[in-house]
Parts: C-alpha cells; sequence; structure tokens
C-alpha cells in the first residue's frame, strides 16, 4: 500500500517536471485533493476521511482538501436536515480534530460539512479549516445553491434544506499560499472567483459532490476556466459513485488540481470509489510568473463600464 503510494506519487512529480516552470525547483509544497464516496453514516464517512488523511501524510502533503458533504450525504432534503448537528457537537467533525492532534507531522484539513441551525428548518453547507491543533480557524457558508431541475435529471433542490450564506470569505493565509474558499455550484459563477483573486486568493477551492450528466459536460472545463479567469491554483476535491445502495445518486469524481495556466496537474482515477488522493506541488512563483507575463488584472474594466468593480 505504502509502496504503491510512493510509487505514484513519483510518478506525479516526474510528470511536473515536464513543466519547464518546475525545473529546479527542489523544495516542494504538496496539496492534497481527496476524493471518496459519502454515504449516510457518518462513522463510515470519517473512516474514509482517516485513511484519506493518512494517504496525505505518507505524501508528504501540508494540506488534505476534502469534498462538499464530507459528512454525509443523505437521500432526500428532509434527512439532510435531520442529519446535521451544530459544528461543536458533530461526530465527523471531532473525529478529524483528534486524528490531525494525534499525527506526528502537520497537516491542515479543509472540509466541508452540513451545520444545523437552532429551530430553523433548514441547514448551512459550510466548508471549514481545521489547522493541524485541530482548530477550527475558518468557516465558509456556500453562496450560491444547486436548484436545478434538467430534463432526463437530475432534479436537486438544495434550497429546500440549506440557508444560501451572504458573504464572501476574505481569503485567509496557509502553508500553500492564500486560500479563497467556495464550494461546488459556486464555481458557475466566475464573478465569486474574480472576487476572490481581487481580495488576494493564491489558491481557489471548490469542494464538490457534481452530478454525473453535469460533471461529464462541465466539471474539467470550469475547473480549468476558473483557474485561468483568476490565474490561481484550483483544487477540487470531489465525491465519486453511488451514494446510496439503490444508485439514485452519483457524483462524477475525478479530483483534480489545476494551475494558474489552466493545466491539470494531478487527478483521481472515477473507476472506484475508494478513498483516494491525488497530489501537486504548490508553486506561488508560478502565480507569480503567469501575473507578470498577463497582468488582467491591471487590464481589467469595472465600473466604468459594467457598473461595478470585482
Ligand atoms: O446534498 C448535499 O448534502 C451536498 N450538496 C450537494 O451535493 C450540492 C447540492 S445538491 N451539489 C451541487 O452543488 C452539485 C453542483 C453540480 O453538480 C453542478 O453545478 O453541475
Amino acid at each position: 500500500m505504502f509502496r504503491s503510494t510512493r510509487l505514484s506519487l513519483t510518478r506525479q512529480i516526474i510528470s511536473q517536471y515536464r513543466i519547464p516552470h518546475y525545473i529546479g525547483r527542489e523544495i516542494m509544497t504538496l496539496a492534497a485533493a481527496g476524493q471518496f464516496c459519502s454515504t449516510g453514516s457518518m462513522a463510515e464517512n470519517l473512516a474514509s476521511v482517516k485513511s484519506l488523511i493518512q494517504q496525505s501524510v505518507e505524501a508528504g502533503a501540508k494540506v488534505l482538501f476534502l469534498p462538499e458533504a464530507s459528512d454525509y450525504i443523505a437521500r432526500s432534503p428532509a434527512e439532510t436536515v435531520a442529519l446535521a448537528r451544530p459544528i461543536e457537537q458533530s461526530e465527523f467533525v471531532i473525529g478529524i480534530q483528534e486524528e490531525l492532534r494525534n499525527l506526528e507531522t502537520s497537516l491542515e484539513v479543509s472540509v466541508g460539512i452540513h451545520e444545523s441551525v437552532e429551530n430553523e428548518d433548514r441547514c448551512k453547507n459550510v466548508l471549514l479549516w481545521i489547522n493541524s491543533r485541530g482548530e477550527i480557524t475558518q468557516r465558509y457558508q456556500k453562496l450560491h445553491l444547486f436548484d436545478v431541475n434538467l430534463k432526463n435529471g437530475p432534479l436537486l433542490m438544495e434550497s429546500r434544506s440549506v440557508q444560501p450564506g451572504q458573504d464572501v470569505l476574505p481569503p485567509f493565509d496557509s502553508p500553500l499560499g492564500k486560500i479563497g474558499y467556495a464550494i461546488c455550484y459556486d464555481i458557475r459563477f466566475p464573478e465569486h472567483a474574480l472576487r476572490l483573486r481581487t481580495l488576494g486568493a493564491d489558491i481557489i477551492t471548490y469542494p464538490s459532490a457534481f452530478t454525473v450528466r453535469t460533471g461529464q459536460a462541465h466539471w474539467e472545463l470550469l475547473g480549468r476556466a476558473r483557474a485561468v479567469d483568476t490565474q490561481t491554483y484550483v483544487i477540487m476535491a470531489a465525491q465519486v459513485g453511488a451514494h446510496d445502495r439503490e444508485g439514485m445518486r452519483r457524483s462524477w469524481g475525478h479530483a483534480m488540481i489545476i494551475d494558474p495556466w489552466g493545466t491539470i496537474l494531478a487527478q483521481c482515477p472515477d473507476t472506484d470509489s475508494l478513498p483516494r488522493i491525488c497530489v501537486a506541488d504548490i508553486d506561488l512563483e508560478v502565480v507569480e510568473k503567469v501575473r507578470a507575463d498577463m497582468p488582467l488584472w491591471q487590464q481589467r474594466r469595472g465600473v466604468d463600464v459594467y457598473g461595478y468593480n470585482v
């Protein structure tokens, strides 16, 4: 197990070295994007996440990015709300916090979960940052909700179980660089990504549970487009496979890490639903170089043309 993780990591690193700007870089700062299949059981999902934490430590990653709704994926809006807990009482979150505290090396985790609200009939879809001491230091609430009804499916009405957020979370420091937070369907709203870049993001992350139908058509396209629009790294952790025994709900997978030029640096296969990571080096000199060569933020038009600045 350990050996094969190492081998595939070596292969990924070699393929990065074919890209000219990586040549000569010796100290790497690895990010891991996680992929697994959440079920309705928080205990099961915590076990999957512990495996991803272990894999990230073995790979030497500084940060592990986990998907949207890592705590559970339920079968109905009612069940989604019923399973939600206040963050401090979530066994799932507490389990991750304990795991990080007990590691010998330092790993930080970004994780998407549900959060209940007292006396409300809808929960929140949130993304947490948990540092290596197990402390929650950042929290973002999903702004755009997936209310979509496509002919031939899927039909999902996220706003039946979830309240939308109202604010952009300003990008924050991490061992990889400044991180901008967004969740899944937010990826379809480029103004959010542009705003995160204006506020200083080097990296934007989109933890997701993309549907198979829309993922096939748009997942890679949207990720690469946001990376190219914003000249940031884009890290997309992903749910994969069938979330219930009947296969009523399936996710697209293809967790990936994209560089600021739009190149896919690493990607998980969708051949099974096993907990997996893919890793890539986050090099802030690449961010600087791509922006210096093509200074989009000095060339942007704003309030004069569009009525607002991003
Ligand atoms: O339901 C939960 O518990 C977790 N949340 C999700 O899975 C959300 C809302 S249903 N999924 C998406 O946003 C998919 C977006 C997508 O597939 C697209 O933009 O094409």
